[in-house]
């Protein structure tokens, strides 16, 4: 395949499909390592052809940083995978570009922060998922007689429930079978895509009648049609009841309303019913899935590291006495943070961020890029590159602090939600509940391995996001 004049260097394919059939020959496991091992040969900017489509491979911080902060590349390529999931068209938000995307990740951003977003005004209600979880929990330990807890997707009911609040302003039992239906629904929806060959464009039709390529892909789009029918059921509840702005309680009832008002007054509006449902696919997604992993992966790392577990218990009981940590806490515990800090370098949940697109050709690193390009960042390797981090795969919490202790240390290099305008859009309810459940978990009970069993994996598994495994642990409450 002939590449572009000043293409950045990289490995060659075949025609067709490109350098697709050796891709895994670098890494079989783990498709984020084998595009770090490839950028150790070729540079952290690597391109070659994935299928027809060519294919950007981005692996230091400077290059990551570039590419998020370059306008140029804040585009996402138009997978079949997405097209699947939302009625053959480009809809919701992480994956649609240009004007339509600023319109719909403005409005949506915008009441999302009135309703409560990164705000003191829903803690009472997050509160209320701590205390239900701890319960939960402590009912859990204390009805076996080793007090061993299986912990496995116990977070996603508490995570979610918050975030279900204020787009639909209701609250599930944490038993409720339809809910944990739609929550393993998402799951198996978020650990069966392959997040590089998940953006190769194939055509509709060839997925469609080839079992074989949606398995090679990864697509399981069918699995979000129970959960896009319950939005259905919950946006039409919703219209039953009609609330007017002033009103409004919720994400659904302000986005019903601006449907209406645009419906009078724009012929060309972008608000409609389908791209209410996609937008609220792709938060409910992203919300539960990132969340409860990240709260996973730090609660492995603290059954993994008992010593820093202690330390951070030592410091929630010296801030917070005999209370359950608050947001209000939050700033006098820089242990705590550096703990959250480090789980979250150590195990990005986004190895990959979302995939970025070039909207026009531009240049990277010196290098052109061409328009069309899909642009894979590695996070991964920013959150874990040696020359910036010392023995990165170390937990060391203290990395975050200042020598003494007192200070969290914020590194530029450091940046689990992104940067620029494509930069997640829910981190602020995301670290707040991070914060709050982690830390209130640490200061109720204690986690210990399970004896005579090996300490739960930190190997995460493979999917657009990665998840952890499930896992079991001794939980004792404390006094
Ligand atoms: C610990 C939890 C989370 C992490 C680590 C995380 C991380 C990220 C990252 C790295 C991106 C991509 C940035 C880029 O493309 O350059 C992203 C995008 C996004 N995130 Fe998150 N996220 C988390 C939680 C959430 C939550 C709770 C929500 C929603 C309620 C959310 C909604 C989104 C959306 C809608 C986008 C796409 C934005 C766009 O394309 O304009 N995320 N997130």
């Amino acid at each position: 395949v002939k590449r572009p004049h000043n293409f950045p260097p990289g490995p060659r394919g075949l025609p067709l499909v490109g350098y697709l059939p050796f891709l895994s020959s670098w890494d079989p496991q783990y498709p984020h390592r084998a595009l770090q091992k490839m950028s150790k040969v070729y540079g952290p900017v690597t391109g070659f052809y994935l299928g027809t489509s060519t294919m950007i491979s981005v692996c230091s911080h400077e290059a990551v940083k570039e590419v998020m902060l370059n306008e140029n590349l804040n585009g996402r390529p138009h997978s079949s995978i997405t097209l699947a999931r939302n009625f053959g068209e480009n809809l919701g938000i992480m994956f649609i570009m240009g004007q339509f995307w600023q319109e719909q990740r403005r409005f949506t951003m915008r009441h999302l922060r009135d309703l409560g977003f990164g705000k003191t005004s829903i803690e009472d209600q997050m509160m209320g998922e701590v205390g239900d979880l701890i319960k939960d929990i402590e009912n859990k330990s204390q009805s076996d007689k080793d007090r061993v807890v299986d912990l496995k997707g116990i977070f996603q009911v508490s995570v979610v429930n918050i975030l279900w609040a204020i787009i639909a302003g209701e609250r599930f039992r944490r038993d409720d079978p339809k809910f944990q239906e739609l929550l393993t629904a998402n799951e198996q929806v978020f650990r069966a895509g392959d997040p590089v060959r998940g953006n190769i464009p194939v055509p509709a039709f060839i997925l469609k009648h080839s079992r074989l390529v949606r398995e090679f892909i990864g697509v399981k789009s069918e699995m979000t049609e129970p959960i896009k029918k319950f939005i259905q059921s919950t946006i039409d509840d919703h219209q039953l009841s009609n609330r007017s702005v002033d009103e409004a309680r919720d994400f659904i009832d302000f986005y019903l309303n601006e449907m209406k008002k645009q419906k009078a007054e724009n012929p060309y509006t972008t608000f409609t019913n389908n791209q209410l449902v996609a937008t609220i696919t792709d938060l409910f997604g992203a919300g539960a899935e990132s969340t409860s992993g990240s709260i996973g992966f730090a609660m492995i790392h603290l059954i993994r590291n008992q010593e820093v577990q202690r330390k951070m218990q030592a410091e929630l009981d010296q801030v917070c006495g005999e209370y359950v940590p608050t947001l209000n806490h939050r700033s006098s515990l820089p242990y705590t943070e550096a703990v959250l800090m480090e789980a979250q370098r150590c195990s990005t949940i986004a190895p990959f961020v979302v995939p970025h697109f070039a909207v026009k050709e531009t240049k990277l690193q010196g290098y052109t890029i061409p328009k069309g390009s899909i642009v894979m960042l590695n996070l991964d390797a920013v959150l874990m590159d040696d020359e910036y981090w010392k023995e990165p795969e170390v937990f060391r919490p203290e990395r975050h602090l200042n020598e003494d202790g007192t200070k969290v240390i914020k590194s530029d290099h450091f940046y689990p939600f992104g940067i620029g305008k494509r930069m997640c859009l829910g981190d602020s309810l995301a670290k707040n509940t991070y914060f709050l459940f982690t830390a209130a978990l640490i200061k109720k009970f204690r986690f210990e391995p399970v004896q005579n069993e090996p300490l739960p994996t930190l190997d995460p598994i493979n999917g657009f996001t990665v998840g952890y495994s499930g896992f079991k642990a001794v939980v004792v409450p404390r006094s």
